[in-house]
């Protein structure tokens, strides 16, 4: 049996969302809680390491800090030429960069392709081991197009689309991303325990 109230713990908003706005949608809708648990304090410290070991350790701490069960999702974005870096680490290149400088990272490489890696952890609780549900969307990695409130969007335009993340509306991006890739076997997951 999945717990009644499902918490997922995020900092990010536009996460949140996403997260919410697909849950919710389809004839089984699940509805969840959040909780941001300061991760200025490092509360939720982001370990180096594999985006498999990265997740299951940020869920193992929410997990001990809420004293309960949750879900935490990590995202990774992958450039080909580099075998699969920023990944995880992301974050901080973006923050470090901005758009102009992740494109500039791919100057003189011979490929712009680029990868969207969503990982959910999901733990029983603080004593359990968490599960992953990883959801995976490929495109390129060009120069910014659209809004630039949310991370990356404006410079990842998803293979088969002309449109950049930022450039599509909410609905198309939550039809193809790699949030509602892994989405769909989180919720396939929390439905068999029903
Ligand atoms: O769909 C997305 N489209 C564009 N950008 C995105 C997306 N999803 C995450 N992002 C950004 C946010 C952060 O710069 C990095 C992931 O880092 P990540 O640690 O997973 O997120 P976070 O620290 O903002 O929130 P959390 O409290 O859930 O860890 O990529
Ligand atoms: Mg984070």
């Amino acid at each position: 049996m999945a717990p009644r109230n499902l918490i997922f713990v995020t900092g990010n908003a536009n996460k949140l969302k996403e997260v919410k706005a697909i849950l919710l949608d389809g004839s089984k809708p699940i509805d969840i809680e959040s909780r941001s648990l300061d991760s200025k304090q490092c509360l939720v410290p982001e370990v180096q390491g594999t985006t498999q070991e990265v997740a299951i350790a940020k869920c193992r701490r929410a997990s001990e800090l809420l004293g309960g069960p949750c879900i935490t999702e990590d995202t990774a974005l992958c450039f080909e030429a580099m075998n699969g870096l920023p990944g995880p680490y992301i974050k901080y290149f973006l923050a470090e960069l901005g758009h102009a400088g992740l494109n500039a990272m791919l100057d003189g490489f011979p490929t712009r392709a680029a990868w969207a890696l969503c990982t959910f952890a999901y733990t029983d609780g603080p004593d359990s081991d968490p599960i992953l549900f990883e959801g995976r969307t490929d495109g390129n990695i060009v120069q910014a197009r659209g809004p630039g409130h949310f991370g990356w969007d404006a410079c990842f335009e998803p293979t088969g689309s002309s449109l950049t993340y930022a450039e599509m509306p909410a609905e198309q991006k939550n039809k193809l991303s790699h949030r509602y890739k892994a989405l769909e076997k989180l919720r396939e997951y929390l439905h068999s325990r029903d």
